[in-house]
């Protein structure tokens, strides 16, 4: 199995060391537009591998994606991150250019590949690989509700005093401020959460998991890799393992949730073809609301990509 990962900043770096040091597959291809930057990185996960004991073998390119040509797995986190009081979607007029232009590449040379887009604002980022690729919605997929949940489940277990190993949990919509968790869809080791916190504290949590971006960019001034880096490097193996995890999905909702023709973060199983199902959850009329809040955020995204 062969993985390409696009742009070798702070998270694509993180993903490729991530699929390396785990073993997910046996090369890593890493691109980078800036001379050098790449291939050092590359370099340095290698040089890793006789310490920390792994096979893989991590490669880096600047701008060569013939050495990308026939990839299974392309992750694109190419594009500049959010600096202190900007949003995510302040990246659109930059960020679009550069995943059209890493896109028209990486399918000439892996059409046969799963997209994983990373780059910010995430959902249109995914619509703007979409588009581009041409390729079913089941291989055009955005990163995100891993993440999201991730950050979750995290405080979760810190206000519970549990190890955050037992706490599952789902979240919808768009990678924003407006992204839904689900306390009805979260559970402590089998145990719905809302019988172990109190209503307050789980609010307070959800509060602070839809700003969970921001509250890192505040205090390093760029935003998060590790976790981003992680959560994608488990997309990929979801897929090359054929594993049928079910996890939160950016992709293209085709009348699921009442929803047509907007990218948004939905509960799918991932497996070797992407996305094998979109599950659909029964939502109660809040949660439908806060569904559709997202989706109006995201579609005016949408729309100035469109305008473009
Ligand atoms: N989806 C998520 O949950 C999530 C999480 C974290 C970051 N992000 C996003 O991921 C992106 C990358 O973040 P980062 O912290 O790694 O940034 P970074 O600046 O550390 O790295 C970005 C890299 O992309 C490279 N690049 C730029 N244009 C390129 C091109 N045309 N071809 C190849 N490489 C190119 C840059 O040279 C740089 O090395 C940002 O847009 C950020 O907002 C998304
Ligand atoms: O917050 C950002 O700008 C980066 C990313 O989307 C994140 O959630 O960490």
């Amino acid at each position: 199995m062969k993985v390409t990962v696009v742009g070798a900043g702070n998270v694509g770096a993180t993903c490729a060391d991530v699929l390396a040091y785990r073993e997910i597959v046996n090369e890593v291809v890493l691109v980078d537009i800036k001379e050098g930057v790449a291939e050092g990185k590359a370099l340095d996960i290698f040089q890793k591998s006789p310490i920390t004991c792994y096979d893989t073998r991590t490669v880096g390119v600047t701008n060569d994606y013939a050495r990308t040509k026939d990839s299974d797995v392309v992750v694109i986190t190419s594009g500049i991150p959010r600096k202190p009081g900007m949003s995510r979607d302040d990246l659109i007029e930059t960020n679009a250019g550069i995943v059209k232009m890493v896109t028209e590449n990486v399918v000439k040379y892996s059409p046969n590949a799963i997209i994983i887009i990373v780059s910010n604002p995430l959902d249109v980022m995914t619509y703007q690989a979409h588009l581009t690729s041409g390729f079913p919605r089941n291989r055009v997929l955005g990163m995100a509700g891993i993440l999201d949940t991730a950050r979750y489940r995290a405080f979760l277990a810190e206000a519970l005093e549990v190890s955050p190993k037992e706490i599952q949990a789902m979240l919808l919509g768009g990678h924003g401020d407006t992204m839904v968790p689900l306390p009805r869809y979260t559970t402590v080791g089998g145990i719905p959460v809302t019988e172990l916190i109190d209503a307050d504290k789980l609010n307070a949590i959800i509060e602070r998991t839809k700003v969970g971006g921001g509250e890192l960019v505040k205090l390093m001034g760029t935003s998060a890799w590790y976790a981003p880096g992680a959560a994608a490097a488990q997309m990929v193996e979801a897929i090359v393992k054929d594993q049928r995890r079910v996890v939160p999905v950016c992709i293209k909702l085709e009348g699921e949730y009442g929803i047509d023709d907007c990218y948004l973060g939905v509960p799918v199983v991932l497996g070797k073809n992407g996305v094998e199902k979109v599950i659909e959850l029964k939502l109660n009329s809040e949660e439908m609301a806060l569904m559709q809040e997202s989706r109006k955020h995201v579609r005016e995204v949408m729309e100035v990509l469109e305008k473009k």
